[in-house]
């Protein structure tokens, strides 16, 4: 198989001495949707955090894009392709959509086929209709698309979406959906946390179902799908 795109080993992170995550081991690879599933409190976000540098590994190596990045600041790794859609969505209240968008394509990585501002406001007819509202104008399901859109405008190799689905009615998180299955058919690799288990069995190539920190399960859709027992006893559902 080729080099993984990213590459964890041994990965060991926490807050000060509570330590969060031990010893995870995993691989994610170019185009590749993999899900990071786990009940409340497993350690899903503070991976997130580590992977993106806004939290330091204790110990273990984190290989991303052929770099060492676990002692990399988070401007580095989102320089290498890193980008987060964080939990939360965190807009500015006072840009507007379209300059939020321009303001992320700021640090842009090459890519042959970039994301130009009319190919977001393709994937999201939404955000076009509003260019000009500002970020606090946004509907919850408006902020999670902007959030998505400024992320991709940065033409991120690596896609990590935290809770994207979180809040939002049955309706947009179609759409939230939707447009993931859309990214994934033109080949982005995407991380993505969400609690709802059966919208993302569809979307993910291989699951990482974590518990208290460590890396219980992983595998493919089928294999989740077919082992129910594994829901209740790691996922809660
Ligand atoms: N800033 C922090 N300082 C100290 N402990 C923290 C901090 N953030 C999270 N924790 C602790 O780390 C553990 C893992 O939390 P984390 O947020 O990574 O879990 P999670 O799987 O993402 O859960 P959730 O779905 O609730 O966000 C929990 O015990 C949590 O209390």
């Amino acid at each position: 198989m080729s080099t993984p795109l990213l590459r964890c080993r041994g990965l060991e992170a926490g807050y000060g001495a509570s330590q969060v995550l031990f010893g995870l081991d995993f691989d994610i690879h170019a185009g590749e949707v993999v899900a990071l599933l786990g009940r409340n409190g497993m350690g899903k976000s503070t991976l997130i955090k580590t992977l993106v540098g806004g939290l330091r590994a204790q110990r273990g190596e984190i290989h991303f894009a052929g770099q060492p990045i676990h002692r990399a600041r988070a401007d580095l790794i989102a320089r290498l392709g890193a980008a987060i859609v964080p939990e939360g969505r965190q807009c500015f209240p006072n840009l507007s959509v379209r300059e939020h968008l321009i303001a992320f394509a700021a640090t842009r990585n090459s890519a042959a086929a970039p994301w130009t501002l009319e190919r977001l406001y393709a994937l999201f007819p939404r955000l076009a209709e509003r260019a000009g509202h500002m970020g606090g104008q946004l509907s919850g399901g408006e902020q999670q698309m902007l959030a998505i859109a400024r992320a991709l405008s940065t033409n991120p190799r690596l896609l990590i979406l935290d809770e994207a689905s979180e809040g939002l009615a049955p309706v947009i998180r179609a759409e939230i959906w939707r447009c993931l299955a859309l990214l994934k058919a033109q080949g982005q690799t995407t991380l993505v946390v969400d609690k709802y288990v059966d919208k993302l069995l569809p979307l993910a190539d291989r699951n990482l179902i974590l518990e208290r920190g460590r890396i219980a399960w992983q595998g493919s859709s089928a294999e989740l799908d077919a082992q129910r027992g594994l829901w209740t006893r790691y996922l809660g559902v």
